[in-house]
């Protein structure tokens, strides 16, 4: 599914850098290569000039000199991240008011300021000449101030900008948090949905939609009902469009009942430009066009889930040309809409308009009975995700069948506890949030360091002994607002395992780190694509929401125990 399979042109400049990446490539070998950089770059001139010099370029045996194209970068290219310039927020103030007020510990206090600085150092303006000559860059003229994820993602992430923001609330930097918003609101209203990240080669995917989540909290903390108001309309559109030909599947359960639910589906069907030749490289034993048009489309479909990449989408978790994700219906994807969803119904409602709230009020219960149907494992008490397997490419409706859960254990498997509701409707069913706590608790997925991806290593950065910090923030808040005073108290200890971790790490390293490994107090993740990154926008995000959460008493240990 779906039985078309749409794919968006590339724009002219990103072809040409990705056949410079490819010649770097060539020259420079694999070791410390990082393809992104390639596809980040500006041009200093026009286009047609670049291709005119890159062509006249020796070529001895096939291979440009390093000299040669160490001096064509220089002569015809600004440097990556150029384009995206250093500005201080308006609003940042090196101790708010009101910040983190249950941080008595004077340790914790002092590094958590050091945190909430880092603000500082990941913001930015897109820079006046991108506006001037879009032609020669591939970022994107967001009109608004933005904050990046750090090092090598120089530009605007669609999901990391959850956690950015709740950090950023935790802050009180409530006018950051409102442009990160309008500048993904500016992106809708071009693309009709929110990309990937903020340059032009990631416009043939999102990643998962948090948009309705981001305006919510920024909504409880101000009150600003002409922000609501002004981002209803981009979150109508953002919700057909993942209810559209490409995300839609529809299953019928063992009832008879339809449920519609959705799935990740990039519009693309060649390498990803930013890591083109990692993604050749992995296709080369596939002998068919079809095939390596699969693999690239299952690729960026990975990509748009934001779990790039794991075993969790891999029909064999050690041949990455195994992945399947199209053919998965996620949990947390589903998860995420459903609350959408009842954002929606709850923003409408606020502005007054009834009938579009108690339309999304029956689609977010069509959700929750889909959600139940379709991922619910009474016997495992944890929520799976269901693949698809079937003969044909296309078929209109899928027959649920049980064997098709995947009994793996996901971290993704706990997410419906981060939605209100299924906490409220747990609690209903009185013993069944400790059920689902037990679940967790025999799962394997705790550790010292916290909460791992997956049970399996395998060298994916989406996998065991990897921990996120957006995986670890939803769970936690999941259990703490569950109303159970269990759940609550292991969310906290998850909580402090995992603020420890990061503390030790940057007292080791300096930074903060875009992932950690869960086996040990203060050890940064590894594995996948790209060389851990440090900066790093979601990790200090969740931190200071953790801390503003559960605090830090003056006689607790901050180190490693
Ligand atoms: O360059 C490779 C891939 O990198 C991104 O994915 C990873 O970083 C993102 C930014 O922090 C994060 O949102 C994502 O969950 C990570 O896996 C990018 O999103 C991919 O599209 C890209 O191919």
């Amino acid at each position: 599914a779906p039985c078309s399979e749409p794919v968006k042109p590339t724009a002219p400049l990103v072809s040409f850098l990705q056949r410079l990446q490819s010649a770097a490539f060539a020259t420079l070998g694999p070791d410390g290569f990082d393809p992104k950089l390639y596809v980040d770059i500006p041009l200093k001139t026009d286009l047609a000039a670049t291709e005119e010099a890159f062509a006249r370029l020796p070529r001895p045996g096939g291979v440009i000199p390093v000299s040669d194209l160490e001096r064509f970068l220089g002569d015809y290219f600004g440097k990556a991240g150029s384009d995206l310039v250093h500005a201080e927020p308006a609003d940042f103030v090196a101790e708010p008011e009101g910040f983190l007020p249950k941080v008595e510990n004077p340790k914790v206090r002092a590094w958590a300021l050091e945190v909430h600085s880092l603000w500082k150092n990941l913001s930015r303006r897109v820079s006046d000449e991108v506006r001037e000559r879009p032609e020669q860059h591939t970022l994107l003229p967001l009109p608004w101030p933005v904050v990046v994820p750090g090092s090598r993602f120089r530009e605007v992430y669609y999901w990391d900008s959850y956690w950015i923001i709740r950090g950023l609330l935790a802050s009180k930097m409530y006018d950051t948090a409102k442009s990160i918003v309008n500048n993904l609101i500016s992106l809708i209203e071009i693309y009709g949905y929110v990309l990937n990240g903020a340059r032009t080669h990631y416009s043939n995917r999102s990643q998962p939609p948090l948009l309705s989540s981001m305006v919510f909290e920024i909504y409880m903390r101000t009150g600003d009902l002409a922000f609501v108001k002004k981002s209803l309309p981009s979150l109508l559109k953002e919700h057909s469009f993942w209810n559209s030909a490409i995300h839609k599947v529809i299953i019928q359960d063992l009832q008879g009942c339809k449920h519609s639910v959705s799935h990740y589906y990039a519009m693309w069907n060649k390498p990803r430009p930013e890591s083109a030749t990692i993604d050749e490289e992995s296709a080369s034993n596939l002998t068919t066009a079809s095939q390596k048009e699969n693999f690239y489309r299952q690729v960026a479909s990975t990509a748009e889930s934001g779990w790039d990449f794991s075993s969790r989408w891999m029909s064999n978790s050690s041949d990455l040309t195994t992945l399947a994700t199209t053919s998965i219906i996620p949990v947390d994807l589903n998860a995420f809409i459903y609350k959408m969803e009842l954002d929606i119904a709850f923003f409408a409602k606020l502005i007054g308009d009834n009938s579009t709230s108690e339309k999304f009020l029956a689609a977010s219960k069509a959700r929750q009975a889909a959600i139940k149907s379709i991922f619910w494992n009474s016997e495992m008490e944890q929520w799976l995700d269901y693949w698809l397997i079937s003969k044909s490419n296309c078929e209109e409706v899928y027959q649920w069948e049980a064997h098709y859960q995947n009994r793996n254990i996901f971290a993704s498997n706990f997410i419906p506890l981060w939605i209100e509701t299924y906490n409220t409707d747990l609690c209903k069913d009185g013993t069944m949030v400790e059920k689902v706590l037990k679940s967790l608790q025999s799962s394997g997925l705790l550790h010292v360091a916290g909460i791992a991806t997956s049970l399996s290593n395998t060298g994916q950065q989406w996998d065991f002994p990897n921990g996120w910090a957006p995986l670890q923030h939803m769970i936690v808040e999941g259990l703490t607002k569950s109303g159970s005073k269990e759940a609550k108290s292991v969310a906290e200890d998850i909580a402090i395992r995992w603020i420890r971790t990061n503390y030790a790490a940057y007292m080791k390293t300096g930074a903060m780190h875009e992932k950690y490994d869960v086996e040990a107090c203060g050890k940064i993740g590894g594995g996948g694509e790209y060389k851990p990154q440090t900066g790093f926008g979601w990790s200090n995000g969740v931190v200071l929401a953790f801390l503003e959460e559960f605090g830090w008493p003056r006689d607790r240990e901050i180190e490693c125990q």
